[in-house]
């Protein structure tokens, strides 16, 4: 039987209705969640997230703040920008949209926002924590695979996840968080030796590397479950993941599709990070 496509884009318009009824109960108490989006340059991709971000964060009550610094910004500028930030009691959430120019260090640019507005989890401090299981600001796409996950009642104690990708912001955090949720977690990379060897044991495969049919049917167990993060553009201009959705869905049990899979999800955990930021201050 072909698997249950996973639709994030359905999965997020559920929850973004609880966060909108979160977010007026809050406004009662007289709190107005804020987030402050930076982005510097004009990378189209970003310059799109961007402008999905506002729209989202506005569309279910949130006060949105997009700054645009232009390419020429200097590291200094751009920590001066975070720290008026960090100072700016409307705001509640910080996320500086990645790929920074190459001038700009993103290390120390991360490092300078107040963990507790680091609504992204991309602090070292929020990163220590997630490791150490202690409550945290986790990612956002890692936080919105485990809730696709646990949406679909898909068991995860004691099962086999394996993470294909190793960036500190999917592949690292989404191990933690599902070891943190007592799964057995592999990890495989670029130098991993005979890569299927690996993700065919997985009852929870998640590719996160950005290589269009990296993952085919002979690298997945029957009936697991496939996670596709890849974010790739084809020549076409369509949009890909990383694995061969029409064969893999043939074998899989539960399957999420690129576009409309795990991206709605992103945007919707910062939404979610943003309300938990907001009811902290
Ligand atoms: N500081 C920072 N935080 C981020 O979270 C961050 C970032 N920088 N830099 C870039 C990546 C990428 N990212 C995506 C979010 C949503 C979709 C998404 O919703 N995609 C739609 C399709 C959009 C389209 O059609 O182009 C989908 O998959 O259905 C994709 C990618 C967040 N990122």
């Amino acid at each position: 039987m072909p698997a249950e496509v996973i639709y994030g884009t359905e999965i997020a318009t559920k929850l973004r209705n609880e966060l909108r009824k979160e977010i007026m109960s809050l406004q009662k108490k007289g709190i107005q969640p804020g987030l402050a989006v930076i982005i510097v340059g004009d990378d189209p991709a970003s310059k799109v997230y961007v402008r999905e971000k506002k729209r989202a964060s506005e569309a279910i009550g949130i006060h949105s703040k997009v700054i645009e610094l232009n390419e020429a910004t200097s590291q200094q500028e751009l920590l001066d920008k975070v720290l008026e930030l960090n100072n700016d009691s409307s705001i509640h959430g910080i996320l500086v949209q990645l790929p920074l120019p190459k001038h700009i260090d993103a290390k120390i640019i991360i490092e300078s926002i107040t963990p507790n507005k680091d609504v992204d989890g991309f602090h070292p401090i929020n990163v220590g924590r997630l490791i150490t299981n202690q409550e945290c600001f986790v990612p956002c796409t890692p936080l919105g695979i485990l809730y696709m996950i646990k949406d679909k009642n898909i068991p995860i104690e004691g099962k086999h996840v394996v993470v294909v990708g190793r960036s500190n912001i999917v592949g690292k955090p989404v191990g933690h968080l599902f070891l943190n949720e007592n799964a057995t977690v592999t990890y495989c990379h670029s130098a991993t030796e005979d890569l299927y060897n690996h993700t065919k044991k997985a009852d929870i495969l998640i590719s996160a590397v950005g290589k269009p049919n990296l993952i085919n049917e002979q690298g997945v167990k029957d009936g697991a479950v496939v996670i596709d993060v890849g974010n790739s553009v084809l020549s076409s201009g369509k949009l890909s993941g990383d694995v061969n959705f029409d064969v893999v869905k043939e074998k899989a049990s539960y399957i999420t599709p690129v576009p409309k899979g795990v991206g709605p999800m992103t945007i919707t955990m910062l939404l979610n990070n943003t309300i938990i930021a907001a009811k902290q201050s």
